[in-house]
């Protein structure tokens, strides 16, 4: 009796600005497979939590809120970026900030917060592919994907991708304050006792710094299609 074949993964973890979502987008169009973008969901849950009030700290009531939560994926009418729709509300630039990127580092390091999206996350595994980004895909919620990487690039490179990045969606930065924070996000993912960002065994390591984004996207699809 012949076995199914598992549904292929390709996992793409890594610290804050790294290019996960750049690059595994460009990726999944290329492939013809689905995105799943883990750090929204953990970000919508942040959002909602304080939009109704929450303490972030309170673990049981954060994770009443991750198991309540409507999140949704729309593609945008323009082509644009995808719409995250939390709870019915368009939150997309709302989730974009680094006061949301910070809530969702916050809330993440909680056990029971991360067990509530499991099964969600393993919901985006469908034919013919997925490509997941996040912090423990091929760590943990994806340990058996046939493909995995682990993006970097410097501290310094990263905050300046963000800097641009916000500026150019109109938002007030300042380079200083956004490299302290995102420094002091990856510290904190990278402590947490559960989930911790770190690379899988058997990830194969690509540093961005200094490479063009065509580049990086060329040494990811080699690992699926070598
Ligand atoms: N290799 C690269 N070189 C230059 N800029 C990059 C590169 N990869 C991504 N970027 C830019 O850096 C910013 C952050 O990338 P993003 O994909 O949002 O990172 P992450 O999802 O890891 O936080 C985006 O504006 C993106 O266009
Ligand atoms: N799989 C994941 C994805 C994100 N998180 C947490 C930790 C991150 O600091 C926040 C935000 O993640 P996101 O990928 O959106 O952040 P960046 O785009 O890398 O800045 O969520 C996580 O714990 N596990």
């Amino acid at each position: 009796m012949s076995r199914t074949q598992p549904v292929p993964v390709l996992t793409i973890d890594g610290p804050s600005g790294s290019g996960k979502g750049t690059i595994s987008r460009r990726v999944a169009e290329q492939l013809g497979w689905r995105l799943l973008d883990s750090g929204a969901l953990y970000r919508a849950v942040g959002y909602a939590a304080g939009a109704e009030g929450l303490d972030l700290s309170d673990a049981d009531a954060v994770t009443r809120c991750a198991r309540t939560t409507k999140i949704r994926f729309q593609a945008a009418a323009d082509g644009g970026d995808t719409r995250v729709i939390v709870n019915g509300h368009d939150a997309t630039d709302e989730l974009r900030t680094e006061t949301a990127g910070a809530a969702a580092s916050a809330i993440a390091s909680i056990p029971s917060v991360r067990q509530a999206l499991v099964d969600l996350q393993l919901g985006f595994r469908k034919a013919p592919g997925l490509v997941a980004d996040g912090r423990d895909m091929g760590t943990v919620i994806f340990q058996d994907a046939s493909f995995k990487v682990f993006l970097t690039a410097s501290a310094a490179e990263r905050a300046k991708r963000r800097y641009k990045q916000l500026k150019e969606k109109g938002l007030n930065v300042t380079l200083g304050a956004l490299q302290r924070e995102i420094e002091a996000r990856d510290e904190r993912d990278a402590s947490r006792t559960v989930a911790p960002l770190r690379p899988a065994e058997d990830a194969v390591l690509v540093d961005s710094t200094g490479m063009p984004i065509d580049t990086v996207v060329a040494k990811v699809l080699a690992v699926v299609r070598p």
